[in-house]
């Protein structure tokens, strides 16, 4: 299997598993799911299309996208699903995965997931979300088992598994985050429509 087909179906089953564990979670998730889904296939379409080797790393989307115009930065316009904002929506939702796996992994086994997910959302997406989407995200997140349960949805093994896991994988989520934002700040990207 050549090396891009081996990518490319890696990429395949990350979305979904992504959707089948946001699934997993019930037909609350269902609105978030979808639109994570949507804004993949969106930057996977440009990463396959005409131009898709431009769209091989964060920083070559963002000089393409900038040399040739193809960014709205003030109001939607004609490149209102540009790669640029689309990106933008799933790094602000890195910044919500970052909080609430971090909590994830100190809390107790007790904890309720449910308020571990809502202070992370409030920390980070809430802030760029119309009141009608912050309610029905507050009420998927009331349907959110315990850690417990949630650790089990994950299926990682054991709790200590999990938490070893998350250790690992929460420097390389922070890395990636700031990479992204120092580059969306220099091109003053952080709040594109
Ligand atoms: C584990 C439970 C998952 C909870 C997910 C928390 C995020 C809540 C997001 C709620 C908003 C979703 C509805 C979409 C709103 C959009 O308007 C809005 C703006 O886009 P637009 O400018 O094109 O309209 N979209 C966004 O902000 C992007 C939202 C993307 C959400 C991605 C969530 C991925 C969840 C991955 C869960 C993985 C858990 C892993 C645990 C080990």
């Amino acid at each position: 299997m050549s090396q891009k087909v081996a990518v490319d179906a890696l990429r395949y089953i990350s979305v979904l598993l992504l959707f089948r564990f946001m699934n997993s979670l019930g037909t609350a998730f269902s609105f978030i799911s979808n639109d994570a889904v949507a804004k993949i296939q969106i930057l996977e379409n440009y990463r396959c299309g005409a131009n898709g080797q431009m769209y091989f790393t964060v920083q070559s989307m963002v000089k393409y996208e900038v040399d040739h115009r193809l960014v709205d930065l003030e109001k939607r316009g004609n490149h209102y699903e540009s790669g640029c904002r689309t990106l933008l929506r799933l790094h602000r939702a890195l910044k919500w995965l970052q909080l609430f796996l971090e909590k994830l992994r100190v809390a107790s086994d007790d904890s309720k997931t449910s308020v571990l997910c809502s202070e992370a959302y409030n920390d980070s997406l809430a802030n760029y979300h119309p009141w009608i989407v912050r309610k029905a995200a507050a009420i998927a997140f009331y349907m959110l088992p315990s850690r417990a349960s949630f650790f089990e949805i994950m299926n990682m093994g054991p709790s200590e598994k999990v938490v070893a896991t998350l250790g690992d994988a929460l420097p390389l989520i922070s890395k990636t985050y700031d990479i992204t934002q120092e580059l969306y700040n220099q091109h003053c990207f952080l709040d594109l429509p």
